[in-house]
């Protein structure tokens, strides 16, 4: 063991300078930013030529495990260390981190004691770190003062032993969401073209610009001139770039999609910054962002949840839709559709102390409503999307060819068959089936159903394998009642019942969907078409007597997605019914039964699990462990899952789902170098998943720098949940067992979250549906009484608590 001071250099130092001990502290948690610059300061004005010798202690003879007995500093003085931080580095590491991963974690099986010098003695006097958890914040600590280019630094034992959730939830705030923010401009441009799943062997990176957007083409024409070593190149799309045909022409050329640009102050053109998820995935997604947004949202970034609003536009006005990711491979898909509830969510938030702010936020939110519209009836409700039958959509994009972003092997096993029967090695077919030279019907149908769970969001999933395509889901549908609902009273609210349409949000469905069948998709140019509230409502309506009538299931209390080739209710338990809560199309009685009879079904240890134990079915060769089954947890169906149940009243299972997964999580960072990944083994209570790609977040030297996108968010948002007395206990990682066994028939505590539910605003905005439109006979039970809130998240507040 060594300390980072020889006691030796005590008589050189001793008198030739001012003591640590005297200098102000920075905040004990401040920003890495701000600790560590208030900190060298203070070494500057202090520094002598004696401070730490590390190399003389390391050679000591004796420097090992025991610890010193000279205390030099009173108790009730806070801890304070002098660390050479090279050093310290390089023998923390060659002493805790066994398995040489660049990290300390409990598998670690080092000595798990390390001795620091205090500054008060310039470091002649050392305490203990002890423990994992203070080990390696420690060494995340040295990591990031290296980052920032220290050498030496004072560090507070206080911010070794941070109260965990503040630590993760002061790291996402301050580190985690700005290292994973993207800007495609001559600033952000080479952090954000590299593509970790480009396996196209192309050196020279390439951006794809939509034809009806010159000026960001100009843009990237002169950026590539004026950085001739970034070797960019440039190319314009053709119109209606989501041509299958085309998108699998240029599948051997991926490229990142340009997204929306603004003026900066100085008049030139910049990429309005967003998020991307992390790891692999280093472009806008979807639903990440959606998940991604609330956390934002959470810690007061409005701006960049906002930038995500601005990019979904563009991709809707330009894409035809909003892109799995802003990747050429993705142009035909989609993922989950969340449009109209982050807009919401975010208009509710703007500054509108002005009469100007106001009518620039109404017309922010006018553009993103229209161009929900768009995305509803030119996506959503169009073939092949649509099916004609049921009036439910699926995810069906009409995509051809073999999804070229997975992992080289991932398609291996289901293709080798099928290069023999067409007498050829893999490779060969590969390249003549994604040029159509040998046809498939089989293989086309697999590829359907694949691409289909990649625009679910769900790949993979048992639930969907080889019929995805064919199921009206209870995710998607329930999500596009939030749609009906969402325009409807975004333009009741908001627009005085009457919200113009223009041509750049036009309804005319792209060429590459078939004809709509739905009798309220417009077919024509809507420059004239005016939109009011009732239409909206009524669709909500009828989309709520579908899922009635195809997906609710009353003796299971559950719902089930629709096969609509069989016309048959599937049986498969997911926990995506739960989205019924979310969106509010659930009766009070269904909730009640989703609660008592489906919940349980998913409920764990560390959360909500993806689907249930006996729908997943054994594991066998043939049904190998896939990503989004059983016992796999990701955070957008704990948050969705939390806040439907916060929604219809059921606050006692929202708190301690989110209590669960906050659990699981804080496990994770605590014992795991602060490691924060993409999904979790909710029943096994790791993040250690090695199924289909593995893990996402894993991958990093020393010190997390970004987490996990929804992860982080959902981290946020799952401690707005708790009671104070819930986040004490996780600060000590008490586990749920525990925890809720402690309530069992004892005195229960306030169950009220701390932090405000719904902002007024949003309430105010929203109400009772039921009351807007004329009820069917038979159809009794509104959807929205009175005691239920509408949904929205405030979580801010509480995130403040921790901050502050
Ligand atoms: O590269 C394989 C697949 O990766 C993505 O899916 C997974 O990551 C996404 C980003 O976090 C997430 O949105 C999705 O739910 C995950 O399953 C991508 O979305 C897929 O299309 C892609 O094939
Ligand atoms: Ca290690």
């Amino acid at each position: 063991m060594i300390t980072s001071k020889h006691p030796e250099d005590k008589e050189k130092s001793v008198g030739k300078r001012k003591s640590f001990a005297t200098e102000p502290r920075p905040d004990l948690f401040s920003t890495p930013d701000e600790y560590y610059d208030t900190n060298d300061k203070v070494i500057n004005r202090t520094r002598t030529l004696s401070i730490s010798n590390m190399e003389s202690r390391r050679n000591r003879p004796n420097s090992t495990i025991q610890r010193r007995l000279s205390h030099d500093e009173p108790s009730n003085i806070p801890r304070r260390f002098l660390v050479n931080v090279n050093d310290t580095l390089n023998v923390i590491l060659e002493q805790e981190d066994l398995d040489n991963n660049s990290q300390i974690s409990i598998t670690d099986a080092g000595p798990k004691l390390f001795q620091l010098g205090t500054a008060s003695s310039n470091g002649y006097n050392a305490f203990d770190i002890r423990g994992n958890y203070m080990l390696s914040n420690l060494l995340q600590e040295l990591a990031t003062a290296k980052d920032q280019g220290r050498s030496q630094i004072l560090l507070d034992e206080a911010r070794l032993a941070e109260d965990p959730l503040q630590r993760l939830s002061r790291m996402i705030k301050f580190t985690f969401w700005s290292n994973l923010t993207r800007s495609i401009d001559k600033k952000g441009l080479e952090k954000v073209i590299s593509d970790p799943k480009d396996r196209s062997g192309e050196k020279s990176p390439l951006i794809y610009v939509p034809i009806d957007a010159p000026h960001i083409y100009d843009y990237y024409v002169k950026l590539a001139q004026e950085k001739p070593q970034l070797n960019l190149r440039v190319e314009m799309l053709p119109a209606h770039p989501d041509n299958p045909a085309f998108v699998r022409s240029i599948s051997t050329k991926p490229g990142l999609l340009a997204l929306e640009m603004r003026e900066s102050s100085n008049g030139q053109l910049e990429g309005i910054p967003f998020v991307v998820p992390g790891a692999r995935f280093n472009e806008i997604y979807y639903w990440d962002s959606y998940f991604m947004a609330l956390g934002l949202i959470s810690d007061d970034l409005i701006d960049l949840a906002q930038g995500i609003v601005d990019h979904f536009v563009f991709q809707i006005r330009h894409y035809g839709k909003i892109l799995n990711g802003n990747r050429s491979y993705y142009l035909t898909r989609s993922q989950p559709p969340f449009l109209t509830d982050l807009a919401m969510q975010i208009y509710h938030r703007l500054p509108d102390d002005t009469e100007a702010e106001r009518e620039s936020n109404k017309q922010w939110l006018a553009r993103a409503i229209r161009a929900a519209i768009k995305e509803y009836h030119n996506v959503w409700m169009s073939e092949p999307r649509l099916d004609p039958v049921s009036g439910l959509s699926r995810f069906r994009p009409p995509s051809i060819g073999i999804p070229p972003e997975t992992e080289p092997s991932h398609f291996l096993h289901v293709l080798e068959p099928f290069a023999e029967k067409h007498g050829m090695g893999v490779d060969e077919f590969i390249t003549k089936y994604n040029n159509q030279e040998v046809k498939d019907s089989e293989l086309d149908d697999f590829f359907l159903h694949d691409i289909a769970i990649r625009e679910s969001g769900h790949d993979t999933t048992t639930r969907f394998e080889n019929c995805c395509a064919d199921l009206a889901t209870v995710d998607l549908n329930t999500l596009l009642y939030k749609y009906e609902v969402d325009i409807g009273f975004a333009i009741k609210d908001q627009f005085d019942d009457e919200l113009e349409l223009f041509d750049e949000f036009e309804l005319t469905p792209s060429p590459f969907a078939a004809e709509s069948t739905d009798s309220s998709t417009p077919k024509r140019k809507s420059t004239d078409v005016t939109q009011t509230s009732k239409p909206w409502f009524e669709r909500a309506k009828g989309r709520r007597a579908r899922l009635d009538r195809y997906c609710w299931n009353d003796e299971a209390g559950n719902y089930f997605d629709y096969n609509t080739k069989t016309q048959k209710q599937t049986t498969f338990e997911t926990a995506t019914s739960l989205w019924a809560l979310w969106a509010g199309c659930a009766t009070e009685t269904q909730a009640k039964a989703l609660v008592e009879k489906a919940l349980p079904l998913f409920e764990v240890m560390g959360g909500i699990t993806t689907c249930s134990e006996r729908s997943r079915g054994p594991l066998t060769p043939e049904n190998p462990a896939k990503q989004w089954d059983y016992p796999y947890a990701w955070p957008p169906h704990q948050v969705i899952a939390w806040v439907g149940l916060e929604r219809y009243g059921f606050m006692e299972a929202a708190q301690r789902l989110a209590y669960r997964w906050v659990y699981m999580m804080i496990t994770a960072f605590v014992d795991f170098n602060g490691t924060v990944t993409e999904k979790f083994d909710a029943v096994r209570l790791t993040h250690m998943v090695d199924a289909e790609y593995g893990n996402q977040g894993i991958d990093f030297d020393f010190v997390p720098r970004e987490g996990f996108g929804w992860s982080n968010a959902s981290f946020q948002v799952g401690l707005s949940f708790l009671t104070n007395s819930m986040k004490t206990a996780l600060s000590v990682c008490t586990s749920p067992e525990v925890y809720f066994s402690r309530r069992v028939g004892g005195e229960s505590e306030g169950l009220e979250r701390d932090a405000p539910v719904t902002p007024p605003a949003v309430l105010a905005a929203k109400g009772d549906i039921d009351s807007l439109y004329t009820e069917k006979e038979g159809d009794a039970e509104a959807p929205f009484a009175d005691k239920r809130k509408r949904m929205s998240i405030d979580v801010s507040q509480a995130i403040k608590g921790f901050s502050n």
